[in-house]
């Protein structure tokens, strides 16, 4: 600029653009040579000449700094920065990202807490994950550090869905703090006893499929975990699975469980230019397009039910009638009412089936144990009425037995990710802020250094310990109910959860002898392999058959007795309603 200014003055506009385009095409050494000749003013072309040699050392500098920072940069991405835990070695720009697991993450995670210790880290591109296997570490950073590591790393197909409504997925902040209100005013220990009449006639429904139609196991299951929910949120009894909107509801769970998975859709969190890849090149974009309209129409379609019941005055003090009455004070818009209702439906269904279908699969490849707790239940409660949620206290060995389900098969084996808001120092190791948080319970609850032949299904350890860990075993931040996540985030529904576990072992176990199933064809046993589970978020047994024979005809006519006298309590929640398209 400078020297073209000095051209301008001295030879006039001509040769000052001359200068630029020969400065374009040809470089500062020509123009030297051309003013160097300019005969009568050959004092002013040398300063003209030295400016422009000046400015050509400045730009080649830049660009060799540019270079050498890009360099820098490049080498740096992936690297682990200073102060971080340990973990696998990486490569440049993708960090770990080539070996982050793809299925069986907590296996993975497991593998390397033996190396590199109870907090350690991986890199994903810039990006930073710390993974802890150890209680102590659970209570370090979760539990007590609530207020900056209660956050959730975000996730662009999440973003896609649901735009971040979805509590247990949305992010630290005012929204997830009115949502979690709302959630924890129906949840908490006091409200759940209001929600016992329908759990034990839903209970008693399961019993009565059981012994109608044994081969469906899996799918009662299912319907009594969803129903349960459906009826204390929306108050709405759902009397099968098939061809319901609880199927369609299942449907499109999976269909998103199966894009949140690791490899389940481009790493567009990773390099967050793969958002901007046209739709028609991204099915992922079109996938979360149906799974939103899918779960709007679900979840907004049931909040509709209950506006129009409470129009025809026909209410049945459900929780989404409170909140529709108290929408102001919760400071709930219409939006929240819908993801309230729906979040605690996703939250809520799996979870809880998943474990009793656990329950079963153990019981069936234990016999041993499942007599055990036959006899347990028998002395308690004996044959002439079916088990009561106050008995459950009285049956150790089946409390022990719940709790080894837990450590054993943890549904959520990696929890759901925290993520920080600040930088967090502990001992040695600094986490930076923004970094992802695993609470890596498979890696906890196989530990040897805990629990005596982790692998093992083995519910007496419980019996022997408190936690049934082993003498010795460092106890800093260990709980039974670490399975429900830790800190501001812990599970909610855990009271929820627990009545409904209860309820249904009881049952189980008093009515029902568990066995392997046979071949049609050989009569052979077909033993339940308790290591087949799908892969996804969740931890779940493959489907297995097994049979499901009632323990004398007076159980199964008192089955029935039972049923019947249930359809008292459903009637409540099966007025004529159905789900509005939106
Ligand atoms: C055996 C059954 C269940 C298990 C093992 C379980 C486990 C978990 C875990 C591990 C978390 C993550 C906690 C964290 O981030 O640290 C969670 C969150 C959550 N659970 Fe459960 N859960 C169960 C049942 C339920 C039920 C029945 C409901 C409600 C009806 C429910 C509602 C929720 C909600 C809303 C969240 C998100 C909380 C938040 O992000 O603030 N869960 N659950």
């Amino acid at each position: 600029m400078c020297t073209y200014y000095f051209l301008f003055v001295e030879y006039g506009v001509y040769e000052a653009n001359y200068y630029l385009q020969r400065r374009f095409y040809s470089g500062e050494r020509y123009l030297l040579h051309h003013y160097a000749t300019l005969g009568s003013r050959r004092p002013l072309a040398y300063l003209v000449s030295f400016s422009a040699a000046m400015q050509s050392a400045v730009l080649l500098g830049s660009v060799l700094i540019f270079c050498v920072w890009a360099f820098h940069r490049f080498q740096k991405a992936g690297s682990r920065e200073p102060g971080l835990p340990p973990g696998p070695p990486t490569l440049p720009l993708i960090g770990n990202l080539h070996i982050f697991p793809s299925t069986r993450a907590h296996l993975k995670f497991t593998e390397w807490a033996k190396v590199y210790g109870e907090i350690y880290s991986l890199k994903i591109g810039t990006g930073t994950a710390v993974v802890l296997s150890s209680p102590k570490a659970v209570r370090e950073l979760l539990d007590l550090r609530g207020a900056t590591t209660s956050d959730r790393p975000p996730i662009h197909a999440i973003e896609l869905v649901s735009r971040g409504y979805e509590l247990p997925l949305s992010r630290y902040g005012p929204l997830w703090r009115t949502l979690r209100r709302a959630a924890h005013d129906m949840l908490t220990k006091e409200a759940c006893m209001q929600h016992l009449p329908i759990q034990r006639a839903e209970a008693c429904q399961v019993m009565y499929d059981f012994l109608e139609h044994p081969e469906q196991f899996y799918t009662h299951i299912h319907r009594y975990t969803t129903s349960v929910v459906l009826s204390v949120i929306f108050g709405i009894h759902c009397q099968k699975y098939e061809n319901t909107f609880v199927e369609d509801f299942y449907d499109s769970q999976r269909q998103f469980e199966r894009l949140l998975r690791p490899g389940g859709m481009p790493p567009v969190d990773v390099f967050p230019i793969l958002k901007h890849i046209p739709e028609i090149l991204a099915p992922w974009k079109t996938l979360c397009r149906d799974i939103r309209h899918r779960q709007r129409k679900l979840f907004f379609g049931l909040v509709d039910v209950c506006v129009e019941r409470i129009k025809h005055g026909k209410r049945n003090e459900c929780f989404m009638e409170y909140l529709l009455d108290n929408q102001e004070r919760y400071n709930l818009d219409h939006e929240m009412l819908g993801y309230v209702g729906g979040s605690l439906l996703e939250a809520g269904s799996d979870t809880s089936a998943v474990f009793l279908q656990f329950f079963i699969a153990c019981m069936v490849a234990r016999p041993d144990i499942q007599a055990r707790a036959q006899q347990e239940i028998d002395a308690v409660v004996g044959f002439k009425r079916i088990p009561e949620l106050e008995d459950f206290e009285s049956l150790p060995f089946l409390n022990a037995i719940l709790n080894e389900v837990h450590r054993f098969r943890p549904i959520t084996p990696t929890g759901l990710p925290h993520a920080t808001t600040e930088d967090e120092r502990v001992g040695e190791y600094v986490i930076p802020k923004g970094t992802t948080l695993f609470l890596n319970l498979w890696g906890i609850f196989q530990n040897e250094e805990y629990y005596e032949r982790p692998g093992e299904f083995d519910p007496d350890r419980f019996l022997r310990s408190e936690f049934g860990t082993k003498s010795g075993a460092d106890l800093t931040g260990m709980r039974n109910d670490l399975i429900f996540g830790a800190g501001r985030r812990i599970c909610p529904g855990m009271h929820l959860a627990g009545n409904s576990i209860a309820l249904n072992t009881m049952n189980f176990l008093w009515a029902f002898n568990l066995t392997p199933a046979k071949d049609s064809k050989t009569g052979e046993v077909i033993p339940v392999d308790l290591n087949e589970t799908t892969d996804g978020i969740l931890l779940i047994p493959k489907p297995f058959k097994c049979g499901i024979q009632p323990r004398s005809e007076a159980k199964a006519e008192m089955i029935r007795a039972q049923f019947k006298a249930a359809h008292s309590v459903f009637e409540l929640f099966e007025q004529d309603v159905s789900i509005s398209a939106k």
